[in-house]
């Protein structure tokens, strides 16, 4: 038996006698994680050395590990719901609004560099750009955010390229909700259900009265209703996400433009008027007439 009163007094926590010190030839911490991997993987490429730069990397590395697990989580909600499974599906939701919540809270570990900080070790950057980032893009293709154009940043990856071009060629989310409401009973044009999945979605008016029917009758059609309003949380974060993005960015080059050659800023403004349920909040506007 450890003696715990023996921590306070020497301020020093005993290592109790069970505890697997010999761990040669097992699996550990380290090996099950990968973190020789995982920590080699910070590379600064200015020179010499720019002390922020760490904090550059790992920012973005944090970030592509939580759009991976993002990407993870909804590529299973939309077979879920595929499967007619709804109550799981919104279970992997509420994981990923939960990731959102981080990564949009990251953005103040980063908004610590100052504008002179990064200046001194953007150059080194060249025309690298978070554009350029696969697993972001496939989250807005799973989202519904669809547009071919982007996958020619790509070419030069074709590993990359190729998961693009399945989610491009795939439902998103919203078209597997569509046509789950569609198998529930509701009216959804055949349209909307027959619709070309490679292109963005927009506004139909049609769907409308779907959805009213869903909000004005919340009661009789709970799994429905809460699974929109689930949608509605996933957007808002991604927005919020884009838009601490945007300010960021803002804080940091001003109106420069950027190292993937947009405008900047004002490339990044017009990403805020895109919307993946677009029918989701016009209903608002109806509610309750
Ligand atoms: C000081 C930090 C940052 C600056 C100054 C910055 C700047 C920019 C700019 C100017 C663009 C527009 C494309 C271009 O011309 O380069 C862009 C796009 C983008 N950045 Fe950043 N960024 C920063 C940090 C980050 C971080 C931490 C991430 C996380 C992965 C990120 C992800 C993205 C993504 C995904 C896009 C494409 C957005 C879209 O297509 O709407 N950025 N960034
Ligand atoms: N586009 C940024 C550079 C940048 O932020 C960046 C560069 C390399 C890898 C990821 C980046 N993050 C987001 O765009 C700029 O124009 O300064």
């Amino acid at each position: 038996m450890v003696d715990n009163d023996k921590t306070a007094e020497t301020n020093t926590r005993e290592l109790e006698e069970g505890i697997v010190t010999d761990l040669r030839e097992k699996m550990t911490y380290g090996s099950y994680l990968g973190l020789d991997t995982l920590l080699s993987a910070q590379s600064p490429v200015s020179q010499p050395e720019h002390h922020d730069e760490m904090l550059f990397i790992i920012q973005h590395q944090t970030t592509e590990l939580w759009l991976k697990l993002v990407l993870h989580e909804l590529k299973a909600a939309s077979a879920l719901i595929a499967s007619d499974d709804l109550a799981a599906a919104l279970k992997k939701i509420a994981r990923v609004k939960h990731i959102q919540k981080t990564m949009t809270e990251q953005w103040s570990v980063l908004a610590t560099l100052t504008p002179s900080e990064y200046a001194q070790f953007r150059d080194s950057l060249a025309n690298s750009s978070g554009f350029q980032s696969f697993q972001y893009r496939a989250v807005e293709f799973a989202l519904g955010n669809k547009n071919a154009k982007m996958l020619a940043v790509f070419d030069g990856e074709p590993g990359a390229r190729a998961l693009l071009q399945e989610l491009l060629e795939q439902p998103s989310l919203y078209d597997e909700f569509l046509r789950y409401l569609a198998r529930q009973g509701f009216a959804v044009p055949v349209s909307v259900l027959e619709r070309d999945v490679t292109v963005a979605h927009t506004m139909t008016p049609e769907l409308l009265p779907v959805f009213i029917q869903i909000y004005d009758n919340s009661a009789e059609n709970w799994a429905v209703y809460e699974a929109c309003e689930e949608l509605v949380d996933l957007e808002e974060n991604f927005q919020l996400w884009r838009f601490r993005h945007l300010r960021t960015v803002q804080r940091t080059i001003g109106m420069k433009v950027g190292t993937g050659g947009s405008s900047g800023v004002d490339f990044l403004r017009r990403a805020l008027d895109l919307t993946f349920f677009p029918e989701l909040f016009a209903v608002r506007t109806e509610i309750g007439r």
